[in-house]
């Protein structure tokens, strides 16, 4: 049976969001949206696509082995239809976010494809691979309040969309003290950027007070 066949007639694609069609958008929200021009549009789905060219041979660590592009992607969707962030340059940077940190990408062709400030913000995102875990793990929680607006907002993103991403379907080889520990690790990073983003902040407290309860 096709996957179409397969779904009921008014499966929700994203069970926890309002639907809204396009024709019902509030008239702030369409303001904010023409407010950008084509540019930011173009720059967006150039970042979408040099992200997917990237990542093309990349799976996430779950059972299904779900194409890793789905999680920039996912970052970019939580922080424009979740959060009402419209900033292209916060949108570009949470598509290449795991470039550097995940493929052979380096920060000079960000900054020669996407200019500065997303080069910034991608940097200021990437871990350092070869540092043990542990390490890269503590200094996220230390370097977290020091970021950018700009990068803590796509930090923040990241988080949630991993978090909802560990509740759906853990990384295969994660039993529930592990999930747990990502749980706790993502609070105290977390915890740093405080004052960011409400709409984010409340999600976050939320899923994580759901685990850690
Ligand atoms: N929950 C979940 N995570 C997955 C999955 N596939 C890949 N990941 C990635 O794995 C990382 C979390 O796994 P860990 O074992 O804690 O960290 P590590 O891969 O960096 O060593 C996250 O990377 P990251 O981008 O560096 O994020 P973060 O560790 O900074 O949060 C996340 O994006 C999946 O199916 N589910």
């Amino acid at each position: 049976m096709s996957e179409k066949a397969s779904n009921p007639p008014n499966y929700p694609v994203y069970p926890d969001l309002e639907e809204k069609k396009p024709s019902e958008s509030s008239a702030s929200g369409k303001k904010a949206f023409m407010d950008h021009g084509p540019e930011d549009m173009a720059l967006v789905v150039k970042a979408a696509d040099f992200a997917t060219r990237k990542h093309r041979f990349q799976k996430r660590k779950d059972l299904a082995q779900t194409p890793y592009i789905n999680h920039p992607i996912g970052v970019a969707f939580i922080l424009t239809n979740e959060a009402k962030v419209f900033d292209s340059a916060v949108i570009a940077a949470a598509m290449l976010h795991d470039t550097v940190e995940d493929t052979k990408t380096t920060f000079d062709e960000i900054k020669e494809h996407f200019g500065q400030e997303i080069h910034d913000i991608v940097k200021e995102c990437t871990d350092d691979k070869s540092l043990p875990k542990q390490t890269r793990k503590q200094l996220q929680i230390e370097h977290a309040a020091g970021h950018s607006h700009k990068a803590k907002l796509v930090k923040l993103a990241d988080k949630l969309y991993n978090l909802r991403d560990a509740e759906r379907a853990a990384p295969v080889g994660w039993d529930k003290r592990r999930v747990k520990e990502y749980f706790k690790w993502s609070k105290d990073v977390v915890a740093q950027m405080k004052g960011t983003n409400e709409t984010l902040e409340i999600a976050l407290d939320q899923i994580i007070n759901k685990h850690l309860a």
